[in-house]
């Protein structure tokens, strides 16, 4: 049953926090301003779009020619890849949950002032033509000075799950050629860009082209260094096994319609996953937790 956005303010708002607006008619978004943070989540694909932290330039980065429209996944903030990661034949790339409209469950200030907002949805119908299995999956978003994104998965079935999945977050930079991600040194990664050879990371990640890796058992922080600014950005995480890195570089953004030219200097993907070999197995009524809690240092 979709919430329409009278019902959502009535319901859900919280005074000086939180309100509700659409972003197009019929896709509502929580739009979140507190003296800790701004911050906006779509309820289609519990989509967190921005988060900026008092004091600070934005976090997240959305592309300026993203397509807002029910059904495509949005080019930047923090899609959610799940129950599969990638393409899988001839199925959504990345799963089917990023393009489904989810349900508002809660919505309060916790006693640091955070915001706390807490979006669900269990299988239907459409997600039983992709994938025939009974879950339930929750997003609580954390909205403060930090940032907290955890994503739980629920196997309400009678078998067992077998799934992967990611936080595919959108971080915003001044020039990816300045751009370094620190905490995945001499680790393994699955180079997609170099036919899905395994390779050894040596020292910090660099940006010089197409950047497209799982990085697998890893549960590392990575942080990301703005080198013109200084800005260290943090990501700590929690139930996930591995880290993708992802930038599309100049000649496959052209490629992409909802990323607009030369975009590609000021983003970079640094996701949360489960990913690759790394799978994650949910006993029947098991539960399992991704999460990722982003600080700016
Ligand atoms: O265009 P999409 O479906 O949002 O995917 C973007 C990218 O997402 C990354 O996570 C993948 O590793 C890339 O291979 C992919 O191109």
């Amino acid at each position: 049953m979709t919430q329409t956005l009278n019902t959502l303010n009535t319901n859900f708002a919280v005074p000086n926090a939180l309100r509700f607006t659409e972003a197009i008619p019929g896709l509502p978004v929580a739009e979140i301003s507190t003296s800790l943070a701004t911050a906006s989540v779509a309820l289609h694909g519990a989509h967190v779009l921005s988060w900026q932290p008092a004091g600070q330039a934005p976090v997240i980065w959305v592309s300026k020619a993203a397509i807002f429209e029910l059904g495509k996944p949005v080019r930047g903030g923090v899609p959610l890849c799940w129950p599969w990661f990638g393409p899988l034949a001839d199925k959504p790339m990345h799963g089917f949950v990023r393009t489904m409209v989810w349900q508002v469950r809660g919505a309060e200030l916790d006693a640091s002032g955070q915001l706390v907002l807490r979006l669900g949805i269990s299988d239907d119908a459409s997600t039983r033509a992709l994938w025939d299995f009974a879950f339930d999956l929750e997003l609580v978003v954390t909205v403060g000075s930090t940032l907290t994104i955890a994503l739980t998965t629920r196997n309400t079935g009678a078998t067992p799950l077998s799934i992967n999945q990611a936080l595919h977050t959108y971080f915003a930079t001044s020039d990816i050629h300045q751009t370094t991600v620190q905490g995945l040194a001499g680790g393994s990664y699955i180079n997609k860009v170099q036919n899905f050879a395994v390779c050894q990371q040596e020292g910090d990640v660099v940006f010089t082209g197409e950047t497209d890796r799982i990085y697998t058992d890893t549960t590392a922080d990575s942080v990301i260094v703005d080198g013109v600014t200084g800005r260290r950005i943090r990501i700590t995480k929690q139930g996930s096994a591995s880290t993708v890195v992802w930038n599309p570089w100049s000649e496959k953004e052209k490629n992409i319609v909802d990323m607009a030219a030369g975009e590609h200097r000021q983003m970079l993907c640094v996701e949360t996953c489960n990913a690759g070999p790394d799978t994650i197995s949910i006993p029947a009524g098991g539960v399992h937790t991704l999460a990722a809690t982003i600080s700016v240092e």
